[in-house]
């Protein structure tokens, strides 16, 4: 497989994401983050590791695009930090906009094209503080922040991603408890999606009128899950985890309604459902985003408040204990275009790895046979009539991988934290080589 089996015009790309790798955490007139307030919070992160320093990125953008460049990507997918361009819901921070500014005109200037995620998970306190995800309100603050974006770089940037992985956000945040701001209660996860994706609709609304010429999107958590066993039993589950998952963040953007298993189930345990503003929801959208990492295996449990249990998978793992499975990624690729009907990118993809570093080198092997394979699939789908319309790598450099703190190494540039220095691995030189066959 070489770059030019791809279409002429298929992107390919890297992503980050602010708090992972920008650290200054309260330099310039940045104010707290909800991850702030989180990552300082002894117990919330492995080894009580923060993103106050991270990548240092604030610091060494520049040094870090002429590594984009070199590796030869046509674009890069970077987050907006809502806390460092806003001081408040009213006042912008302008040393915070001048850095995104800097940033976006040094990749133009090295032809690289930026796509912009308006939020990837670092809330300002100031808004927590005012309910956050639960307050109604926080949907129109949104559009008031997300229109200030517009209005800054939309001159320049016309790729735009409303919202990275709302079900992070609402699951991981409100549910389950093991991201900020830490929350266990399902109903107020299903409450803060609601309003995630009213959120959404609302800045799809504002980018209709400020960037005319642009294209906007939203991505999403996009997992396989398959039935444990050949059952009825496991296939129905399989079906629900699928609706819980996937479903429930995609069908109200193109339906406007919520998947109908789901919604039952969760009713059952008496969980309130949100109708409202489905038409801001489901206003009309440009692209979907993949991120696209493993499957998940179900089986049926009754004895479990939704009548499953997640099985362990055999196939072999990554760092992160995700099973390999590109074949999943072809399927949800047709899945996902043939239900929607939607252009695709796939936003992310990638693996967690064993990375040793020795004498400045990190043999990756593992991790250029995952993205070759993952690249084999996604090239399939295309073949398949997908409109899949580009690929970025998760991730560019190692950063701070959430609750797992700095111990998991997504990238594809190894960061020495202790000296910032980056080392690109075998997959980066492989990736370099493979882009340069245009
Ligand atoms: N875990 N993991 C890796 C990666 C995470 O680092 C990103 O911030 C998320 O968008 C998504 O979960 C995927």
């Amino acid at each position: 497989m070489e770059r030019n089996d791809f279409p002429k015009d298929f992107i390919f790309g890297v992503a980050t994401a602010s708090y992972q790798i920008e650290g200054a955490y309260n330099e310039d007139g940045k104010v707290p983050s909800i991850w702030d307030v989180f990552s300082h919070t002894p117990g919330k992160i492995k080894n009580n590791e923060n993103g106050d320093v991270a990548c240092d990125h604030y610091h060494r953008y520049e040094e870090d695009i002429k590594i984009i460049k070199d590796i030869g990507f046509d674009a890069y997918r970077f987050s907006i930090s809502w806390p460092r361009v806003m001081k408040n819901t009213k006042e912008k921070n302008e040393k915070g906009l001048d850095f995104y500014n800097k940033l976006i005109d040094k990749l133009l200037e090295n032809n690289i094209t930026p796509f912009i995620t308006i939020y990837h998970w670092d809330l300002p306190l100031f808004l927590y503080e005012k309910g956050g995800w639960l307050n109604d309100d926080i949907a129109l603050y949104f559009q008031d922040y997300s229109s200030i974006l517009f209005q800054n770089f939309g001159d320049r940037v016309k790729h735009w991603i409303t919202l990275n992985e709302p079900w992070c956000s609402s699951f991981l945040g409100y549910f389950y408890g093991i991201h900020a701001p830490g929350h266990k209660n399902l109903q107020e996860a299903i409450k803060t999606d609601h309003n995630l994706l009213r959120a959404h609709g609302y800045s799809v609304e504002a980018f209709r009128d400020l960037v005319k010429d642009g294209k906007i999107g939203i991505t999403n958590v996009t997992t396989k899950v398959e039935p444990a066993d050949e059952t009825e039993e496991d296939f129905y589950v399989a079906l629900l985890v699928d609706e819980l998952t996937n479903g429930w963040f995609y069908d109200p953007i193109i339906f406007g309604r919520y998947p109908e298993n789901a919604r039952a189930i969760l009713q059952r345990n008496g969980i309130e459902i949100f109708e409202n503003d489905m038409n801001i929801i489901s206003k009309k959208i440009d692209f979907f985003g993949i991120n696209y990492y493993t499957r998940q295996l179900v089986k049926y449990a009754p004895e479990e408040p939704f009548m499953f249990r997640t099985i362990e998978g055999e196939l072999e793992k990554t760092e992160m204990g995700w099973e390999i499975y590109p074949e999943g990624l072809y399927d949800m690729l047709l899945k996902i275009y043939n239900r929607y009907k939607t252009p695709l990118y796939i936003t992310e993809n990638g693996m967690a790895g064993p990375d040793k570093i020795e004498n400045g080198k990190v043999h990756d092997t593992y991790r250029i046979n995952y993205l070759k394979s993952h690249f084999e699939n996604a090239l399939k789908a295309i073949k398949d009539g997908v409109d899949l319309k580009g690929y970025f790598i998760w991730t560019l450099m190692d950063n701070f991988e959430w609750a797992e703190g700095y111990s998991k190494r997504f990238g594809i540039v190894y960061t020495d934290y202790t000296t910032q220095k980056r080392y690109l691995k075998d997959s980066a030189i492989w990736l370099k080589k493979f882009l340069e066959g245009k």
